[in-house]
């Protein structure tokens, strides 16, 4: 079995833009190897609380620890390379190689020595072949790149995945398929994850925890079962509610025809 990766803790995590509190006062312990969803309505504060545990956001108040560490006690530069980071449009660099954008971390921080090894070895992971190594992104189909971005957030092998919407551009089969896919390879890794999604079923597929977002607060904190069981609390059940009703109009559907 991998080694899993490092357990969080956020002790009253705050953030304010101004007169707006986009994160307000969250406490929450994710154990190692943990896949969590983080849901919620747009401006719910999501993208601001998984950016602060990556110090792309620095916190009004409060802690972050990853492992037994706190991250405002590490380098951002050292502290971004142990973690990995997907986001939706991931945003290759369109002069470079597939290559070279997956090996960019590991460029950054002097890792040379195996890095063609390391390329070959992260494009079977995330299941593309390996001619891809010499194309550029704009030869890739936006499936195909969203992969890319995963294959660049693993080279430096980050324990912690941080993903923000990263398949949410996607057409709905190439998505479901990367979600299974990904959904694996936290297992296989021994990761942990915690994913942002404006999509409940995405999240109710894939997680092993949910997390649902509202005003900056944490509303309901619950396993997939227990969201689908119902009990815990109106901004749940207000989520839950959108895969539940196109479920029964596509029963209904069926029956008409
Ligand atoms: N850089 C910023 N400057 C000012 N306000 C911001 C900034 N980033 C976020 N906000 C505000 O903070 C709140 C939370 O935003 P955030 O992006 O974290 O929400 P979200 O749940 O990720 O939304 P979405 O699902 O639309 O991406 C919103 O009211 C937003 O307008």
């Amino acid at each position: 079995m991998p080694v899993p990766g490092p357990s969080i803790s956020l002790r009253e995590l705050s953030r304010d833009y101004g007169t707006v509190r986009a994160v307000d006062s969250v406490s929450l312990e994710i154990p190692a190897g943990a896949l969590v969803a983080l849901v919620g309505l747009s401006g719910s504060g999501k993208s601001t609380l998984l950016k602060m545990i990556n110090r792309l956001v620095e916190p009004t108040s409060g802690t972050i620890r990853i492992g037994d560490e706190a991250v405002d006690s590490i380098d951002a530069h050292v502290l971004r390379r142990r973690i990995g980071y997907v986001f939706q449009n991931i945003g290759l660099f369109p002069h470079m190689t597939i290559a070279r954008n997956i090996a960019i971390g590991l460029e950054l921080a002097g890792e040379m020595t195996g890095r063609d090894e390391r390329i070959a070895q992260l494009l079977d992971l995330v299941e593309l072949p390996q001619e891809m190594a010499s194309r550029m992104p704009d030869q890739l189909s936006g499936g195909q790149q969203q992969r890319i971005g995963v294959a660049r957030a693993l080279a430096t092998r980050p324990g912690l995945m941080l993903m923000d919407e990263p398949f949410g551009a996607l057409d709905p089969v190439t998505r479901d398929n990367l979600t299974e896919q990904y959904k694996a390879l936290h297992q296989k890794l021994g990761l942990t994850t915690i994913i942002v999604t404006h999509d409940m079923a995405e999240a109710l597929y894939l997680a092993d925890r949910i997390l649902v977002m509202e005003g900056g607060q944490i509303k309901a904190d619950a396993t997939p079962a227990q969201l689908l069981s119902g009990n815990v609390g109106e901004e749940a059940e207000a989520l839950v509610a959108i895969p539940r009703a196109q479920a029964a109009h596509l029963i209904a559907l069926g029956k008409q025809a």
